[in-house]
């Protein structure tokens, strides 16, 4: 992670990456840990829809979906514009790789990818598949298939992130402290950045 990547002074940070990649999970251990402003993307599309993601996708459709997402996104710019403290958002596992959302996400703030394998992703999905409509009718051999195809074609906007994190280890704990790591050392460099400007 070489510090002259990292360019953006915002006080809000993208997880990003695959369904299942622990973006949830981890964003709510590191609000355990320190002083952060949680927000779920899929929570606040649900709230604007006013139904589950399941009924968005089968009443409405993917098209309409993913514009519900992008307007979501650009209203949680507009709300988390406050310096006091970080704001870490969990991103919907495929806002990345429509519209101009990725870049939408770079200028506004840090970007983190969270990249477990292919592997691990499917085996935790096949556990947790009923609230995710692109998976949930699927079998365990199927959610593979689909994982790995859809992984590849969505890398070129995951890798577009300022920070990506390989999530070679499955241990919730130290990949919590890992991620509070960066998001305290991002947040300390570009307090002091604004200080000096
Ligand atoms: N780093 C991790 N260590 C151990 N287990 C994990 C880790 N990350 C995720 N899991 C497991 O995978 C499940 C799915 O993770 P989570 O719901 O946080 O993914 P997500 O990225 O938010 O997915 P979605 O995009 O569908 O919301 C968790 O309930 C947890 O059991
Ligand atoms: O990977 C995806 O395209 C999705 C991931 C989830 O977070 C939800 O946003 C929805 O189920 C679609
Ligand atoms: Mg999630």
């Amino acid at each position: 992670m070489p510090p002259s990547t990292l360019t953006s002074t915002s006080n809000i940070f993208f997880l990003i990456g695959f369904m299942g990649s622990g973006k949830s999970l981890l964003s709510h251990g590191v609000s355990e840990r320190m002083d952060v402003i949680t927000v779920e993307m899929d929570d606040l599309i649900e709230q604007s829809a006013g139904m589950s993601i399941n009924e968005i996708f089968t009443r409405k459709g993917e098209e309409a979906f993913r514009a519900i997402e992008r307007q979501v996104l650009h209203d949680i710019i507009d709300q988390y514009q406050i310096p006091e403290k970080p704001v870490l958002i969990s991103t919907g596992g495929g806002a990345p790789c429509h519209f101009d959302n990725m870049e939408v996400m770079n200028q506004a703030g840090t970007t983190i990818f969270i990249n477990p394998s292919a592997k691990r992703l499917s085996a935790r999905l096949e556990q947790k598949k009923q609230d995710r409509p692109l998976i949930k009718d699927k079998t365990a051999d199927e959610i593979r298939t689909y994982v790995e195809k859809k992984l590849k074609e969505r890398l070129p906007f995951y890798s577009k992130a300022i920070i990506q994190v390989n999530m070679i280890y499955d241990d919730k704990a130290d990949n919590i402290e890992f991620l509070k790591d960066i998001i305290e050392s991002e947040w300390i460099r570009n307090q002091s950045r604004d200080n000096s400007e």
